[in-house]
């Protein structure tokens, strides 16, 4: 593991004592995209403040790449990027300097340094925008810079908190498909985001954390079949055909667990997928069929049955 977290707690002593983080165990693995989702306040920031070495774990430990982060900060410091909520960009320098800096400051040579520049600037498609100051950069163009700037030094894990927090949608996709990008470098990548899309689109695997604790962890796909979540397909029917002898035959295919009626038709709870799509338009075709879409559940879904809350509120 990459990103080994035991026991994790961090306890916030102010005038109120805060528990934001309340005995964490995770374990990320190289070339993974691991996402903490969860609503706001659930400790995710802090958890990635801990492994970032920004906040001290009032008890617990964090190793990345074998490397305790409190006992070893600076060494652990190599070996992470971090994408913070807020944008830290230099104001006052151009985006090539912003990210000739930081290669600078983690000691590269001066030709080194540019070069790492350059090939950033074109990997995040931002050569156009090298002199430009941080204040005339769109929010998404301004989250690859810090992606870029980030990865600069080559860290083996990068830490990006809520990276599609106040993202129009466009530069949300543009930043999934950014963070994806970095598979082929075998960069590690650790985010926390409070929309299920992110995570179930950008995520290998998934921890879904409230008041500081673990509820589940493992693949989206793997969360959402863990609560009988199902497929939903809804078919269109014209209103002459023969809906139960359909229901009858609906019901034999394999995957498919119920049959209910809609309005408009019949509604088809199944908990597999494979294959199934042509055996239902195929059975259904005879009986009328107008129309078909499919619900997938989502990590919404998951949240809400564990907690009885929504995501967002
Ligand atoms: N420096 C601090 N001092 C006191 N309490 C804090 C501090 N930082 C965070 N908290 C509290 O700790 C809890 C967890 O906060 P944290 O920021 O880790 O959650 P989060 O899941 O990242 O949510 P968000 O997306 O809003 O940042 C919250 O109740 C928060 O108010």
């Amino acid at each position: 593991m990459i990103v080994e977290i035991t026991g994790l707690r961090k306890i916030y002593e102010g005038k109120q004592r805060v528990v934001a983080v309340d005995g964490i165990d995770l374990g990320v693995r190289e070339g993974e995209i691991y996402g903490l989702l969860g609503p706001n306040g659930a400790g995710k920031t802090t958890t990635i403040s801990v492994c970032t070495t920004r906040a001290l774990p009032s008890e617990g430990v964090v190793r990345i790449n074998g490397i305790d982060v409190v006992k070893s900060a600076a060494v652990a410091r190599t070996c992470i990027g971090v994408v913070p909520q807020y944008n830290t960009l230099d104001r006052a320098c151009t985006i090539f300097e912003n990210i000739n800096f930081h290669c600078r400051y983690f000691g590269f040579s001066r030709a080194d340094a540019k070069q790492r520049t350059e090939q950033l600037l074109e990997q995040f498609h931002l050569s156009e925008r090298a002199g430009a100051y941080p204040s005339q950069l769109s929010g998404g163009l301004a989250q690859r810079v810090q992606i870029a700037r980030a990865i600069a030094h080559r860290p083996k894990v990068l830490f990006l908190d809520e990276p599609s927090a106040g993202l129009d949608p466009q530069s949300r996709i543009a930043m999934w498909e950014a963070v994806s990008g970095l598979r082929k470098e075998g960069i590690t990548v650790v985010l926390t985001t409070h929309y299920m899309e992110e995570a179930d689109e950008l995520c290998d695997r998934v921890a879904i954390i409230d008041h500081g604790k673990i509820l589940v962890e493992d693949t989206p796909a793997a969360l959402k079949q863990s609560i009988g979540a199902q497929r939903l397909y809804d078919l269109d029917l014209r209103s002459e055909g023969d809906h139960a002898a359909l229901t009858a035959l609906l019901e034999q295919l394999a995957g498919v667990t119920s049959v209910e009626s809609l309005p408009s038709g019949l509604r088809i709870f199944a908990d597999s997928a494979d294959g199934l799509l042509a055996g239902i338009v195929n059975t259904a075709n005879p009986y009328g069929l107008r129309d078909l879409r499919i619900t997938e559940t989502s990590l919404e879904t998951v949240f809400i049955k564990l907690t009885g809350r929504d995501l967002r509120e």
